[in-house]
């Protein structure tokens, strides 16, 4: 799905204002009634006090809809302006009027003295600013906004939440809505992926408004994506019947130290678990009987005693991960530099490699093209240097593959795959994946992608999607913190499957008298 700017949300908005023969008062009736629809939905007539804030642009207008719509389907609901401008806009005026027309008047705050009382237990809708916002608040609406944050109530925001830029960061002091849920028109702002918004963006989703679908595809500029389910089936190869271990590749995975064998043995395992027909470990020697009797269907070659330190191996496999548990003693890092030197084949580079990197930057220019780094950010502002928000370390991450003609999986709760001038977002997992090890696995199962030639950018978006649906599916069943690397392992078998297999609708459960469910391979349609 793509995730559009500002200046393409409003050029969407003009096109389908044109293309639909609409004017931009029906576009934005339109908006304000899809919201409504979606409160009205939950709420279902329940008589909790609504207080919507109203600013006095667009995003206000659109809230005036909602609140004629709440009045008239007779919720308890109080509208405000707030007055921080005269420039009211026509969507604004309109409504206004048309809300005073339906018998409400809203109350107009002028000043701090304007704010009405507002409790836990109350829901507020925030249609303050929306992505028009293009400098810091000021005034008594900072005020507002720290008023409106302080009891926690339930809090919705409309498109976006009231302060925040929907394509630059905020700056520490200014003051941004606390959204519980944000209802965004059409598609996600890239604001909602960061993670420096965190106190704003709790969930969100991006609601149809009927803009001009045909145009957004048409938009040659667009750079930023988030990854869906529909996106990594389309890349899911499937096997052939005659086919056969020679068919799925040969990783090699090279990692591990004394202490630290269980790096290597778990990306070892994630390797044959994604489905790479065979996978060799090269690790030191005092982890040779650990691996092998934790993964029989694992080949083991010996390096040095105690850590990696000659890099060198007889197997023959088509793509190589080097760094879980590895280490930077001196003799690690002086082999791992040899052996970039003479290495050809593709790499999955992550952990102390990645650190390896770091401490001798010249190294990176020996990475051949199309490998892919792991980092997580720590690893990756090593490699890179600080960055001042999280929109400079995206553009410090672009200019990085660009650079080096390689593929990076920026780790964390959006894992960012950066290809080419190309960032796709990946939204599955939660916190459960917080522990030990969880990114050794990531890079045995993009290994293992690598390895059944799937492309390295395809390898990473689908290594990182499976990677987090695991935690996706499993957390309800084993909760969050016995969730371990381990189980991630235990549940890339399911991941796989909830590819083909319908989703399980987030609203409404069916009632009592629908079937239950059917078993996951009954719903299987490939
Ligand atoms: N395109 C779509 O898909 C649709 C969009 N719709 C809705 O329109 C919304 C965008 O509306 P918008 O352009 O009127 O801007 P909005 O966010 O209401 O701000 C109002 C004005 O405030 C000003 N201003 C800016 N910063 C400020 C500040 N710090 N402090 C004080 N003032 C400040 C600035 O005006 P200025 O003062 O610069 O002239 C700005 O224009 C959008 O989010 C969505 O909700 C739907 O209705 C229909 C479909
Ligand atoms: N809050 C979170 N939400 C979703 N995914 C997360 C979250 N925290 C961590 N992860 C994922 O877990 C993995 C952790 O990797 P890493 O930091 O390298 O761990 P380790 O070094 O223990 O193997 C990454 O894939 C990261 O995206
Ligand atoms: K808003």
């Amino acid at each position: 799905m793509e995730i559009l700017t500002g200046k393409q949300i409003y050029q969407a908005d003009k096109e389908t204002i044109k293309n639909q023969g609409i004017t931009s008062l029906e576009l934005m009736e339109r908006a304000g009634t899809v919201c409504f629809n979606w409160i009205h939905q939950r709420l279902q007539g329940n008589p909790v006090k609504i207080l919507i804030f109203c600013g006095i642009g667009n995003n206000g207008g659109d809230g005036l809809v909602i609140a004629r719509h709440m009045h008239q389907y007779g919720y308890n609901v109080h509208c405000f302006v707030v007055n921080f401008s005269d420039k009211r806009t026509e969507g604004f005026l309109e409504n206004y009027d048309k809300l005073k027309d339906a018998g409400v008047w809203p109350t107009v705050i002028k000043s701090v003295d304007d704010f009405p009382e507002i409790t836990a237990q109350d829901v507020v809708i925030d249609a303050i600013l929306g992505i028009g916002l293009d400098r810091k608040i000021e005034g008594f609406t900072v005020d507002l906004i720290k008023h409106i944050n302080t009891p926690q109530s339930y809090t919705l925001s409309i498109d976006i939440p009231s302060g925040l830029f929907a394509d630059k960061s905020i700056s520490t002091t200014d003051t941004v809505i606390e959204a519980s849920h944000t209802l965004t028109f059409q598609r996600p702002k890239i604001a909602f992926l960061l993670p420096e918004n965190e106190p704003f963006i709790y969930t969100w989703e991006a609601i149809d408004i009927g803009l001009d679908e045909n145009f957004i595809a048409s938009l040659k500029e667009v750079k930023h994506f988030i990854v869906e389910k529909r996106d990594v089936q389309s890349m899911y190869k499937v096997r052939d019947k005659f086919s056969h271990k020679g068919n799925f590749g040969h990783s090699l995975v090279i990692g591990g130290s004394y202490g630290k064998i269980g790096a290597v043995t778990l990306t070892s395992k994630a390797a044959l678990k994604s489905g790479s027909g065979l996978v060799t470990a090269l690790i030191p020697e005092c982890g040779y009987d650990i691996l092998q009797i934790s993964i029989p269907e694992v080949m083991v070659e010996v390096d040095s005693e105690k850590q990696i330190e000659l890099f060198q191996y007889v197997s023959q496999p088509n793509v190589i991960a080097v760094g879980p548990g590895i280490g930077t003693l001196d003799k690690t890092i002086s082999g791992f530099e040899k052996f970039l030197k003479s290495n050809k084949l593709p790499l999955v580079i992550d952990a102390d490699a990645l650190n390896i990197l770091s401490i001798n930057k010249k190294l990176l220019e020996l990475i051949p093209e199309n490998s892919i780094l792991t980092p997580h950010p720590k690893e990756f502002e090593r490699l890179v240097g600080k960055w001042k928000n999280d929109h400079d370390k995206l553009n410090k991450l672009k200019k990085f593959v660009t650079k080096y003609k390689i593929v990076v999986v920026l780790k964390g709760a959006n894992t960012v795959i950066a290809f080419n001038d190309e960032l796709y977002f990946n939204t599955t997992g939660n916190p459960a994946l917080a522990t030990a090890g969880s990114g050794d696995v990531l890079t045995g199962i993009i290994v293992g992608l690598v390895a059944q030639n799937y492309l390295p950018v395809e390898a990473a978006i689908f290594g990182t999607y499976l990677h987090g649906k695991t935690a996706s599916l499993a957390v309800s069943k084993t909760g969050i913190e016995t969730f371990t690397a381990s189980t991630i392992l235990e549940y890339l078998g399911e991941a796989y499957l909830s590819l083909f297999t319908e989703d399980t609708p987030k609203q409404a459960p069916p009632p009592a008298s629908k079937k239950p469910p059917q078993d996951t391979d009954d719903e299987l349609y490939v």
